[in-house]
């Protein structure tokens, strides 16, 4: 169905099959899809929109597909032109454009979100087979009501689409247990760049399935994923303890993560906040509950501009004994050297915890910040680094805060396969770093302050020779692509040379540039 008017009249008025190729009402003609195609000539809609609110381009046509095939065709269409693009769009959470195309034909996931829901058994354990349009969320909502059961890996917020975090990785407290997202999926079907259907897995296509994963959209798009399960908990007991000293945290937080399983929390992460009481980057943000109350007398004398915060789960049945939890909860807590008195805990159901965002979400748009822009910025630090970070940039560059959370949390490389296409910094233990700023202009600093802001801590990262890369990577030319790459570019190109010869997918990436032939 074609929704657009103007593009309606043209198809009827018009010879297509005589028409160039290149010219969208001949393509959309042709296609006959089963989904729809909304021309979005006005750069208005969703394909103009991402989350971060900084850039706008404007697309040919918003397509929503009823499934692969309908995918499959839009590709093969664009490849017949010289210069189409096409940009899966997940739920349009990126924060520089990643998932827009400019000029070119967005295709909105989300259309497909039902698709391929069924749970399978392989060799004893529980998989779902899911659509990569899906959303998390509903994922969680589905497997837990359908089946009590659960993906074991997640992200922090679950508006987010399973083919949108496969794309980047995926992570969140439950890394450091079970790797990320994409070490926790073993079959997808892709759509490639050349437009063909592909099931991959890691010994079907190997090279595509592990491409996909971290892949930036480069080299398919996915349309299915199967997703490995486990029972899912009832109960989440869900802590936060406050440090004044950067070495303890970091000691602590990376002893939680080490721990064998079974032997540890459920969920580990950690976040660094103002030592003031300012409503949002202070004090404020550590209790859980409104009867929690944070006492600043508790923080040793002397202490820095900046406190710590570890943040733990452990999950338990609401059949476990309520010994059984608090024993195992206080001896973990006891081995941690946290300010005394500066611990906080609720216990929640799973999907409340897992769900936590959602709360912030509503808040956030009932008072109109969640529309604004956010530049945010996501590094991965290695362990050897994470102090003169510390040093360089909690403590001085952010150490008024950024108007929102900055988390610092560790995970073990050895959950990552490095088949996939994600780059991480040498060591066994890396940090995320993620400063998740909200704009309030014009009461606070204007959006190019705050982008300025950021590109200074990557500088500062280069200029001391920190070992870092960005997560959900950005960057404007294919130097510094190459540079965030490093000695994985080859392989990077190398497959997009074979999945995606001509560059038509992704280009919000700023990757590769549309090429008009294969070779
Ligand atoms: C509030 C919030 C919280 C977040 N929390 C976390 C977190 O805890 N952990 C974490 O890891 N990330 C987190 N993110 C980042 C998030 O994972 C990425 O921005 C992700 O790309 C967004 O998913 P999306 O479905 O909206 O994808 P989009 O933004 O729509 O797309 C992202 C990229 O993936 C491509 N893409 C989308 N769908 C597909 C597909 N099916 N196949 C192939 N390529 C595709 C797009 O073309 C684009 O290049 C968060 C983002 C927000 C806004």
């Amino acid at each position: 169905m074609v929704e657009c008017l103007e593009l309606e009249r043209f198809v009827q008025d018009n010879d297509v099959e005589s028409k160039p190729v290149d010219d969208i009402s001949s393509i959309c003609k042709s296609l006959d899809l089963k989904g729809s195609i909304d021309c979005v000539c006005d750069g208005s809609g969703i394909a103009a929109k991402d989350f971060g609110g900084m850039q706008s381009v404007r697309a040919l046509a918003l397509i929503r597909p009823a499934g692969a095939e309908d995918v499959a065709l839009i590709v093969k269409a664009a490849a017949l032109s010289p210069n189409l693009t096409v940009a899966a769009r997940g739920n349009g959470h990126s924060i520089n454009g990643q998932a827009m195309a400019d000029g070119g034909l967005v295709i909105d996931m989300r259309s497909t979100k039902e698709n391929h829901f069924k749970l399978l058994t392989i060799n004893g354990s529980p998989y779902i087979d899911v659509s990569g349009g899906a959303l998390w969320e509903d994922v969680l909502k589905r497997c837990v009501s359908e089946f009590g059961l659960a993906p074991r890996s997640w992200t922090d917020y679950l508006n987010l689409t399973v083919g949108g975090t496969l794309s980047n990785a995926g992570i969140s407290g439950q890394t450091f247990r079970y790797g990320p997202q994409t070490s926790n999926v073993t079959e997808l079907e892709v759509v490639t760049g050349k437009g063909d259907i592909i099931t991959c897995s890691e010994t079907e296509n190997s090279e595509l399935f592990f491409g996909v994963l971290g892949g930036l959209g480069q080299f398919g798009i996915i349309t299915r994923a199967r997703i490995l399960l486990q029972p899912a908990p009832d109960m989440a007991r869900w802590v936060r303890v406050v440090y004044a000293d950067f070495e303890d945290f970091s000691r602590d937080v990376e002893f939680l993560v080490s721990l064998p399983a079974g032997e540890s929390f459920d969920y580990v992460e950690g976040f660094v906040l103002v030592n003031s009481d300012d409503l949002v980057n202070g004090w404020p943000q550590v209790p859980m509950d409104p009867t929690h109350k944070f006492d600043p007398t508790l923080i040793p004398p002397n202490t820095g501009s900046v406190l710590y915060c570890i943040e733990v789960v452990l999950n338990y049945r609401k059949t476990d004994p309520p010994s059984t939890v608090d024993e195992a909860v206080s001896r973990l807590l006891g081995q941690l050297a946290f300010v005394k008195g500066l611990k906080f805990e609720v216990d929640v159901s799973y999907a409340e915890f897992l769900l936590r965002v959602k709360a912030q979400e509503e808040v956030a748009k009932a008072n109109g910040i969640w529309d604004n822009p956010h530049p945010w910025l996501n590094l991965f630090i290695s362990k050897s680094h994470i102090a003169d970070f510390d040093q360089a940039v909690f403590k001085k560059l952010v150490k008024d805060g950024v108007g929102g959370p900055m988390l610092v949390y560790p995970m073990l490389r050895n959950k990552w396969d490095n088949r996939t296409s994600v780059v991480l910094p040498e060591g066994d233990i890396f940090y995320i770093v993620a400063f998740l700023r909200s704009t309030v202009y014009p009461k606070g600093p204007e959006v190019e302050k705050l982008v300025a802001k950021n590109r200074e801590i990557v500088q500062v990262c280069r200029e001391k020779g920190l070992d870092f890369k960005l997560y959900l990577p950005q960057y404007q030319c294919q130097e510094d692509w190459k540079r965030h790459f490093g000695n994985q570019w080859s392989r990077f190109e190398e497959r997009k040379r074979v999945f995606d010869p001509m560059a038509i997918l992704a280009p919000g990436q700023k990757i590769f540039k549309r090429r008009v032939s294969q070779s």
